[in-house]
């Protein structure tokens, strides 16, 4: 371990995040009674250009009138390449109530993008003396972001969650396919006549996974399009949660249980982890570093291995 000690990420499930179009405020209460962990309430790509100021109003009066329980209630603003940010940030911190939990920024690029939302959000918070700080959640969607997402994870005492952005990836990086997330035809390799099909978005969610536990954030995977695909939205869940990611985002209401199911560790599981701890103790008290549990070796790499899954399972029961 380095000298510096690795920072803990939010300790809040993060196990599915459920997005929704501001301009389709008739599903906010659905989306509310969902059993997602997280809430996006979206001003960005699924709002089209004509309907931004009356979906910022809607979400504004809904994150005040509608019961989001204990959901952490984020709103996915407009990228900074847009003439829609700035009013999108101003009107949530001065109209919304004190309810609203995050703000998700798109297609960051730099730490910079950051740092500017953070100074516009400290000196609104500032001025209406706001009782609770805003926290930040960033989507890594273009070559730019990938390419800087460790100075990103960094970039502000606000920052909670990152997510990879398929869909702005695939076109930022110039990806020949229109799908969002999941196996893709063209990326395998060929031995002996048969395809083996290899997982294009692994590199790029192995460095945010990096980045962000770094720095203490919680890596997510973001959207995968075809909902009508169970199979291939549990596959793509079950490799991001191997590699470390929290949770998943939600593009439709079905995939919501499918994402709490991958991301929360299975009895079995916390049975072994359990096991495996009580059998290093054993191990301690018999004055030795490392045992043979199933027939293979466990030493206290293996008790952090199982912390993992134990405390995993012990923040979803709450
Ligand atoms: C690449 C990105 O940026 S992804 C993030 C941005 N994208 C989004 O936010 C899109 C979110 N998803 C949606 O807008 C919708 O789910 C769509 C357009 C994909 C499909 O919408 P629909 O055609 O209405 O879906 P469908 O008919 O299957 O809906 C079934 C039920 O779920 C409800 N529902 C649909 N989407 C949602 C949602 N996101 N949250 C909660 N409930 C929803 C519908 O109102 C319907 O309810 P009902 O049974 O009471 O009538
Ligand atoms: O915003 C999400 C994406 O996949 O793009
Ligand atoms: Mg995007």
């Amino acid at each position: 371990m380095s000298f510096r000690i690795q920072p803990a990420a939010p300790a809040r499930p993060n196990r599915c995040q459920l997005f929704g179009p501001g301009s389709r405020p008739a599903i906010f209460e659905k989306m509310a009674a969902s059993a997602a962990d997280v809430i996006n309430l979206d001003l960005e790509d699924s709002v089209a250009p004509d309907d931004k100021a009356e979906a910022r109003k809607n979400i504004i009066q809904a994150i005040g009138d509608v019961d989001w329980g204990n959901k952490t209630l984020s709103v996915r603003i407009n990228g900074l390449d847009t003439p829609y940010w700035y009013r999108d940030v101003v009107d949530l911190l001065e109209q919304a109530s004190d309810r609203l939990d995050q703000i998700m920024i798109p297609k960051v690029g730099c730490a910079g993008d950051i740092y500017a939302v953070d100074a516009l959000v400290t000196a609104i918070e500032r001025a209406k003396a706001r009782a609770k700080p805003i926290s930040f959640e960033v989507i890594i969607e273009s070559a730019a972001g990938i390419a800087h997402v460790e100075e990103i994870a960094a970039a502000s005492p606000r920052m909670e969650a990152m997510s990879l952005g398929a869909a702005d990836f695939a076109a930022s990086m110039g990806m020949q396919t229109t799908g969002i997330g999941g196996t893709q035809e063209n990326y395998y390799m060929i031995r002996e006549g048969v395809k083996h099909w290899s997982d294009p978005w692994h590199w790029a969610q192995a460095a945010i996974v990096a980045a962000c536990r770094t720095h203490g954030v919680l890596p997510v995977d973001g959207p995968f399009g075809d909902f009508s695909d169970d199979d291939g939205f549990v596959a793509q869940a079950r490799r991001s949660a191997t590699l470390g990611m929290v949770g998943k985002w939600a593009i439709h209401p079905k995939q919501v249980a499918l994402a709490n199911e991958v991301f929360t560790p299975s009895e079995a599981a916390v049975a072994e982890a359990k096991e495996i701890l009580a059998a290093m103790e054993k191990a301690k008290a018999e004055g030795a570093g490392a045992t043979v549990y199933k027939g293979r070796l466990v030493d206290i790499a293996s008790i952090k291995q199982a912390e993992v899954i134990v405390k995993q399972a012990e923040l979803i029961a709450g």
